[in-house]
């Protein structure tokens, strides 16, 4: 992949501390049914969502203002091993709750102006494997793309460097029957 920084870990988590985590997370974060503005239309969002990090790491994504939530410990004890194995620092992160295959993310980029030039976006995935897709922006360099990567339980998957800026990213729905697939995705807000 051209002009991307790709790092992929399938086992950042042992299985059992993954479905620990999963089981925790999914019973005690405040999830939000949220909707966005697409085309100048209110559409609720296909997942549930919530946002945790340090005070005043303030966001604005696809038109909504989060303000976070206060980290709990369970958050506060993955962002350190996320930081440890990706060298970089996280004041905040999105968890997304995908509750059956047809939840899903269209195609963006983590390329809000509070992230940086190149932001260090740091991913885990707990419970059902859904297809991480990434084509490149630049329609003349559409033979590199789009890339499937299978996200399984436990994974890490971090995205740096030039990615952002050159790459787009979605998780679509999927007709095979999935269990509930829940994501963090750990990000430094300026
Ligand atoms: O669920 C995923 O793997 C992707 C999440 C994502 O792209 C995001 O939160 O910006
Ligand atoms: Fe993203």
């Amino acid at each position: 992949m051209p002009a991307a920084e790709l790092l992929f870990d399938p086992h950042f988590l042992p299985l059992p501390a993954a479905q620990t985590l999963l089981a925790e997370l999914r019973g005690s974060i405040a999830w939000k049914h949220e909707p966005i503005r697409l085309f100048g239309r209110e559409v609720m969002q296909p997942r549930l969502t919530a946002w945790h990090g340090d005070a005043g790491a303030s966001y604005r994504y696809s038109g909504l203002q989060l303000q976070p939530q206060p980290w709990t410990p369970a958050l506060l004890r993955l962002r350190q091993q996320v930081e440890a194995a990706a060298g970089a620092r996280f004041n905040s992160v999105l968890l997304n709750l995908y509750r059956s295959g047809q939840d899903s993310m269209g195609w963006h980029a983590d390329d809000e102006p509070e992230l940086g030039p190149e932001p260090v976006i740091a991913s885990v995935t707990l419970g059902a494997t859904r297809n991480f897709r990434l084509k490149p922006r630049d329609p003349q360099h559409t033979a590199h793309g789009p890339v499937t990567l299978p996200l399984t339980t436990g994974s890490l998957l971090l995205m740096r460097g030039p990615t952002q800026r050159h790459w787009l990213h979605a998780l679509p729905k999927t007709a095979r029957p999935v269990g509930p697939r829940l994501n963090l995705t750990f990000r430094l807000v300026r």
